[in-house]
């Protein structure tokens, strides 16, 4: 028999053991961790404790649970993983849940995977596809992108309250619309390059159609979900939204793959004017560099600009704090978006230093040319948090 050298290709889907969604969801997460743990360690900031203690404690007392929170430190430093890691072994703790937004889910994951426990997202804002993902993404402790981190499973369980969703500011949405838009356009260019996932190997069909179904969601209902949150609402269109932002896209980018839009993200990153904006917000600007890179037809980059700026995301540099940015601090960005690990390979075709510088500077271009087009005076620089 002849030995083959060369690795199979094979095909991969991923996702978490059980998704729940819906307003009162939180007050159910007791009975749902029940099934997985029975000492559960909370990892959770200040500002959500405040808003999530009294439902998570009645919850857990019913379940017969012990209700124990940690301080989410703010950065998802592998540092920061470790300390809540030893906080599980020292507790004895079984399961840990990442309480509130990408960050502090991405920090629970990465401690539950050294301290070699199960652990559960439970996002309080629709803000990424951070809950239901195998992989946390691991920054400096300065702020800017390090790496990708794998695990051998997803979270056991996934928990979105739309109620807390609905009251939570309506930036966040925003964000995860800009996070999930991307997915689709990300998905499309890996299927047409067959490059690999980020759940390892060639995308499903499945995965690929789950990218689909964002974007199409999406267009449909970002707009009244973000009217119906201004106004603390839960409506269908909130719902499918929620699930689009969280589930679709979740298991939409994974299993379908990422390619220029997070690269250009990850290369953001890397410059502290971009450090106050939300990872969906700087998304989007790597959403129109790849749309530009690909060359895609007028039509639909201008279609896709106007939309998202209807939906709040920025979509200019000026917008994400770069717009009297030099061309050696945009050169920082393009370095870090095509270092030779970053997902930007994944398109079809090659990628040069100076094709990138362009394409980003023509993100500005563009998006002021959209905004006097829509009669929307020109973009303005981002207010600092
Ligand atoms: N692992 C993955 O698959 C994946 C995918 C996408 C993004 N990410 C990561 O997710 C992170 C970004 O997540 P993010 O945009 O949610 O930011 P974040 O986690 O920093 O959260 C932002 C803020 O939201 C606040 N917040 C959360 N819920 C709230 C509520 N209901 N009301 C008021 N405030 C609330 C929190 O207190 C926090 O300060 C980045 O680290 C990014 O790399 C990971
Ligand atoms: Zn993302």
């Amino acid at each position: 028999m002849t030995e083959t050298t060369q690795a199979p290709v094979l095909r991969s889907l991923l996702s978490p053991a059980r998704y729940v969604q819906g307003r009162g969801a939180l007050g159910e997460l007791g009975r749902y961790v029940a099934q997985i743990g029975s000492t559960p360690l909370i990892l959770t900031d200040d500002v959500v404790r405040k808003l999530t203690e009294s439902t998570v404690t009645e919850s857990f007392e019913r379940a017969g649970l012990p209700v124990v929170f940690e301080i989410f430190g703010g950065v998802p430093t592998a540092a920061e993983a470790e300390r809540i890691a030893e906080l599980i072994r020292g507790q004895g703790a079984d399961v840990v849940i990442g309480l509130g937004g990408g960050a502090a889910i991405d920090t629970a994951k990465a401690a539950g995977d050294n301290a070699g426990v199960r652990w559960v997202s439970v996002p309080t804002a629709a803000s990424t596809d951070a809950p239901t993902s195998a992989l946390s993404v691991v920054y400096t402790e300065d702020g800017a992108f390090d790496s990708y981190r794998f695990y051998s499973r997803n979270p056991d369980l996934v928990l979105v309250d739309t109620g807390f969703i609905a009251k939570a500011p309506v930036r966040f949405l925003i964000a995860g619309v800009g996070d999930a838009l991307a997915t689709w356009i990300e998905a499309r260019a890996v299927q047409r390059s067959a490059a690999t996932t980020m759940a390892g190997g060639s995308a499903t069909h499945a995965g690929t159609a789950l990218a689909r179904l964002s974007w199409d969601i999406l267009w449909e209902h970002a707009l009244p979900a973000i009217d119906a949150v201004r106004n603390d609402l839960v409506t269908p269109s909130v719902e499918a939204v929620v699930e689009a932002n969280t589930l679709l896209s979740g298991l939409g980018f994974e299993s379908g793959g990422l390619a220029a839009a997070h690269a250009v993200h990850d290369g953001l990153t890397a410059v502290a004017q971009t450090h106050g904006l939300a990872h969906g917000e700087k998304v989007n600007i790597g959403s129109i560099c790849q749309l530009i890179l690909e060359g895609a037809d007028t039509s639909e980059i201008r279609e896709f600009v106007a939309f998202t700026m209807r939906v709040g995301l920025p979509t200019s540099l000026t917008e994400v704090g770069l717009g009297d940015a030099d061309d050696d601090t945009l050169r920082e960005v393009v370095r870090a978006a095509i270092v030779p690990e970053e997902t930007i390979h994944n398109l079809a075709f090659p990628v040069s230093e100076d094709a990138l510088l362009d394409a980003l500077k023509a993100v500005e271009v563009l998006g002021r040319s959209v905004r006097s087009e829509a009669g929307l005076p020109a973009p303005e620089a981002p207010n600092r948090h």
